[in-house]
């Protein structure tokens, strides 16, 4: 009987565990699901605290965390015409780069922002310019309509939360980590935020893909270790 179960279900574990199995889109199996649901109320509940604690500094702390932020990535990446850099239009405390946007556009960079199409599913970008036509998108962020579709070289990821691995915590939608599962190539991305919003860990589960690196102005750049 237990062979016959083993084949049906393709576990090697008896049946009596097979509910703690879970089979990711990204083929990954593993985690039991309490666990998961742990995790998943532990981010939300950090999630809320990070917010709330950012929300708190001035515009003045802000501007000069941005400033410090631009400069950084200017020296990261030396962008360039042709560069297409996918990076998005500020939202609850996230730092507004909408100036560098459009300095990076004069000088022939490509910015592409983050489209939500469709919920659970992962994200497209589109080509943003000064003048592009926007519409609200998901949480009513402004995104642009009728331009084109393009793959990023390099993601600017806004995070909430981030630790020492590179592992990012948004606002728990799962929609990089989605869009990082099937981008083709997958481009750079860079984790921008504030440098209190550091975990020890945010207990990485399977389908979190880490940054390549993460800026936060105070504490340096933080690198992914190879
Ligand atoms: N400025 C900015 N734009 C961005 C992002 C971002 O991080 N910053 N995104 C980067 O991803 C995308 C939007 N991300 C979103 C992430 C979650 C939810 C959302 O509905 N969250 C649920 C909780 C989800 C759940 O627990 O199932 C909620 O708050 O109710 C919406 C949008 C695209 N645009
Ligand atoms: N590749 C994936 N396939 C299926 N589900 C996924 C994938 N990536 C993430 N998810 C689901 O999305 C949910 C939220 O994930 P997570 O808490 O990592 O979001 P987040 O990184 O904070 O959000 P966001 O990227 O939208 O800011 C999880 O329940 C997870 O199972």
């Amino acid at each position: 009987m237990a062979e016959d179960d083993d084949i049906k279900t393709g576990f090697a574990s008896p049946p009596c565990y097979a509910h703690e199995l879970e089979l990711f889109d990204n083929g990954y199996m593993g985690v039991d699901v309490q666990a998961a649901l742990d995790v998943a109320r532990w981010r939300k509940a950090k999630r809320d605290e990070l917010i709330a604690a950012r929300l708190k500094f001035s515009v003045k702390d802000r501007r000069a965390l941005a400033q410090e932020i631009t400069e950084e990535l200017e020296r990261i990446l030396t962008p360039k015409a042709g560069m297409i850099l996918s990076l998005y239009w500020p939202m609850k405390a996230e730092f507004d780069l909408r100036s560098w946007m459009k300095k990076l556009v004069e000088k022939g960079v490509r910015i592409a922002l983050p489209v939500v199409r469709e919920k659970a599913h992962p994200m497209i970008f589109r080509e943003w310019k000064p003048d592009a036509e926007m519409e609200p998108g998901i949480w009513q962020i402004p995104t642009p309509v009728n331009t084109d579709e393009v793959t990023p070289h390099v993601v600017i990821a806004p995070l909430v939360g981030f630790d020492k691995d590179c592992y990012r915590l948004g606002y728990g939608g799962g929609y990089f980590d989605r869009t990082l599962a099937v981008l083709k190539p997958r481009p750079k991305v860079i984790g921008i935020g504030y440098p209190d919003s550091r975990l020890s860990s945010i207990f990485p589960q399977p389908h979190d893909i880490p940054m390549d690196m993460i800026v936060t102005g105070r504490e340096g750049v933080i690198s992914r270790e190879p």
